[in-house]
């Protein structure tokens, strides 16, 4: 990649509840390109969420970062939080699964935007206001004008998820954090949101961090993944080629599961067990538990996150090889079998 404009080198939060510690995001290494759309995947839990709370610098309220996050070359972690604030929003944007965790249900969506754009622009109120309306236009608003005096409760909630990302890249954000943006959407409104984000990155070099636990939004949607489990990034590269030819067993598992193209009374691969508790994480490799290629030094040693050409990571004792993507699916994988569960078609 050419000069990436976010690069997180070692991130590590830590949270400290009731006496235990929880390691949520265990030494995190990637970075973004200006337009780039990286997507960031793995089960619920995996740290996903605290990936993108520690690049803007909320984690830090209520746990432990360590670790560099560079943005346009300067390190955010040791900025103070008024000099955060002024890059949270204007430089950087975050969008929410939920709108209304970030849009005020008493202001009208017009007043929202207005606000936004004085806090961090130097338009006057006239200007204001015409770029608030081209933002909802631009966001595929109908009569945009006509809607600035409506209240966020008046949108439906595909429209008021295109308000709240018309309100995050009205200053014109050079990097997006899209955490789960469509999760709570119908599939057809899901597809809408999610090219409207690409083409907006496209049109504005934006780059965009987008969280799912949908490896086809990946496939549509990113240019590169990271894989992350139990708080690591265990695979990374580009979609293409990790989506092609999973290398890390965790992957394979996550790929597996995927159930389109499943033809009936085949069966249908889940990884099996479940992730550890970030309370009791097992000294070596996280995923060991559940792996089917497990040895004797995955239960002893962490496998550290290495390249393996072609800008790929990878963090496995055992790579698999040669595995032939979705193709391969149910069956062809030798370590799958013990653990597939029958689904079968009455
Ligand atoms: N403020 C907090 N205090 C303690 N633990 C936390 C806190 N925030 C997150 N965690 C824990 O950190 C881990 C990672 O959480 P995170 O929300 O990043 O997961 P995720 O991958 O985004 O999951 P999901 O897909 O369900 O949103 C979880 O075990 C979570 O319980």
């Amino acid at each position: 990649m050419n000069n990436p404009i976010l690069e997180v080198q070692g991130l590590s939060t830590t949270f400290h509840r009731g006496g235990v510690t929880l390691p949520a995001l265990r030494d995190v290494s990637f970075n973004v390109g200006k337009g780039e759309v990286l997507g960031l995947v793995g089960e619920s839990g995996s740290g996903k969420s605290v990936t993108l709370r520690s690049v803007l610098g909320l984690a830090r309220r209520y746990g432990e970062v360590t670790g560099q996050v560079r943005w346009q070359g300067q390190d955010l972690t040791g900025l103070s939080e008024r000099e955060m604030r002024h890059i949270r929003g204007r430089e950087i944007a975050m969008i929410f699964q939920e709108p209304m965790t970030s849009l005020n249900p008493l202001l009208t969506v017009g007043r929202q935007l207005t606000e936004t754009l004085k806090a961090h622009t130097d338009l006057n109120r006239r200007a204001r206001k015409d770029r608030a309306i081209e933002m909802l236009d631009l966001v595929g608003i109908p009569a945009a004008a006509s809607r600035l005096s409506d209240y966020p409760h008046q949108f439906s909630g595909g429209m008021r998820q295109r308000v709240m990302i018309a309100i995050a890249l009205a200053v014109g954000p050079q990097l997006l954090l899209a955490d789960e943006p469509t999760t709570a959407l119908d599939v057809t409104i899901q597809a809408q949101i999610l090219d409207l984000i690409l083409k907006l990155s496209q049109d504005m070099d934006m780059g965009v961090i987008l969280v799912t636990h949908d490896l086809g939004v990946v496939a549509q949607t990113c240019d590169r993944v990271a894989v992350m489990y139990a708080g690591r990034i265990v695979e990374q590269g580009a979609v293409r080629q990790v989506l092609k030819g999973p290398r890390h067993p965790y992957t394979v598992g996550l790929m597996q599961s995927v159930p389109e193209g499943v033809a009936p009374r085949t069966q249908l691969y889940s990884v099996p067990g479940t992730p550890p508790s970030l309370a009791a994480l097992p000294q070596g490799c996280a995923f060991a538990p559940r792996c089917a290629f497990v040895s004797g030094p995955c239960a002893a040693q962490r496998p550290e996150l290495e390249s393996v050409g072609e800008g790929r990571e990878l963090a496995c004792f055992h790579p698999v090889e040669a595995l032939d993507g979705v193709a391969s699916k149910a069956g062809a994988h030798p370590a799958s079998s013990p653990h597939m569960t029958e689904e079968s078609a009455a």
